[in-house]
């Protein structure tokens, strides 16, 4: 296509074919009702949300790459139905954050203090205390459950995330003495009964992995 001056226009087909529907958003959902009876909340996108480095650095290059595109696209004279109507702008926020709640098979049996322990482990261990800080040390006392609490954060971490979908993390490793093995897959039997695969190694000539 030319000008009137004989200069060539340059034009883009958008191949959208018009009439063509949106697809519906479906909000991003949470694993477990944050609502529901017994639910205890780990993380509340509307409390805790706060972007940090690595995530403010990920939409700011989103964003402007997202710019570049809708500037190399204007060149042409004309304007995609999408264009006119807006639905191309920069969304400000790419990721919609969803609750981290603790799986209501063991929010249901956690005991007042454990749920006060599992929460602290997880803030601690999720950088929500202090920022690019991830760990920390439990030293209840003998026989309060510390067992459980590390199990409902490990269950958590390896399930869920603030992000939809995705776990914190991909892998767990139970570092214990080989006596307290059976005792760790005991109780990740009885707590999370069916679901979990685990492996237990022991470093010990005279006992054969489990
Ligand atoms: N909320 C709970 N509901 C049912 N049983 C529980 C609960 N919390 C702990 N237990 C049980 O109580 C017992 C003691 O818990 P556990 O051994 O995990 O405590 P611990 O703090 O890890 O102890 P230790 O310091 O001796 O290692 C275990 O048999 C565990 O299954």
């Amino acid at each position: 296509m030319r000008n009137k001056d004989g200069e060539i226009i340059e034009t883009r087909v958008s191949n959208a074919a018009l009439g063509v529907r949106r697809q519906p958003e479906i909000p991003p959902r949470p694993l477990h009702d944050p609502m529901g009876e017994h639910a205890i909340v780990l993380f509340d996108p509307t409390v805790d949300d706060r972007e940090v480095e690595r995530e403010e650095d990920e939409r700011q290059k989103a964003q402007a790459e997202e710019e570049a595109k809708l500037k190399a696209g204007s060149k042409g004279p004309h304007k995609s139905l999408a264009e006119i109507l807006g639905l191309n702008k920069v969304k400000k926020r790419e990721i919609e954050k969803v609750p981290v709640v603790i799986d209501p098979r063991l929010s249901k049996i956690l005991r007042p203090h454990q749920i006060e322990g599992v929460k602290f482990l997880y803030r601690c261990t999720t950088g929500l205390i202090v920022e690019n800080a991830y760990g920390c040390i439990m030293a209840d006392e003998m026989g309060l459950g510390k067992t459980l609490q590390c199990i409902a954060l490990m269950w958590t971490l390896l399930r869920q995330s603030p992000r939809p979908g995705k776990p914190t993390i991909d892998k767990c490793i139970i570092a214990c003495p080989s006596s307290l093995v059976r005792n760790w897959a005991n109780e990740l039997g009885e707590f999370l009964s069916t679901e979990p695969t685990y492996r237990g190694y022991m470093d010990h000539p005279q006992l054969s992995s489990d």
